[in-house]
């Protein structure tokens, strides 16, 4: 809820105008497809973020810009995906944005079910984000303003 698909999207947007061929894999669209087979525990979340790496491979080699938004909250499952592509190729996006906003937007209530209980493991309540150290794009609340919000 940190607006990774809004990011994705309008990405997307942009670099189509410019000429390139994108492609958005989002998290939470995958999880009712490809991924459906996957909980939120931590091994899934790795098996999750592998399979969507993967993916995301392909279509580097098809020649097409795969933009992908998910939380991938393990700082060694989004390495592991760096170290599939060639230096530099894959490019790394922080959403640094405070919980509180996040929790604030909540558009599907989850942040609610995870505060009473009733979602487990959910990240930033009682599941981890690991920051990245030394990430090449971050974005915060200051520069990520949606028109009219
Ligand atoms: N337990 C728990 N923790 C985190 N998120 C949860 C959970 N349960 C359901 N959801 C919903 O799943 C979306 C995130 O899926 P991802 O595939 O991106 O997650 S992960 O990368 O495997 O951690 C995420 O969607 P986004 O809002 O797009 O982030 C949530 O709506
Ligand atoms: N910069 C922003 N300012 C205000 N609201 C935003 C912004 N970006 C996203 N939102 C809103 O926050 C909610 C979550 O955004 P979304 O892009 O779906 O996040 P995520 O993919 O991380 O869950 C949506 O209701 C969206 O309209």
């Amino acid at each position: 809820m940190s607006g990774k698909s809004t990011v994705a999207c309008a990405l997307s947007r942009e670099l189509h105008y410019r000429g390139h061929h994108t492609y958005v894999l989002d998290g939470d669209n995958l999880r009712h497809g490809l991924n459906r087979d996957l909980s939120f525990k931590a091994e899934d979340r790795t098996e999750n973020i592998r399979r969507v790496g993967e993916v995301a491979k392909l279509f580097a080699d098809a020649g097409t810009i795969c933009i992908a938004s998910l939380i991938s909250p393990y700082r060694r499952d989004r390495d592991a995906c760096r170290a599939l592509l060639p230096d530099s190729r894959f490019i790394e996006v922080f959403m640094d944005l405070p919980l509180e906003l996040c929790e604030a937007r909540d558009p599907k209530g989850l942040y609610k079910l995870a505060r009473t209980g009733k979602i487990k493991g959910f990240t930033g309540v009682d599941d981890p984000y690991e920051s990245p150290e030394n990430c090449r794009y971050v974005i915060k609340k200051r520069n990520f303003k949606l028109k009219g919000k």
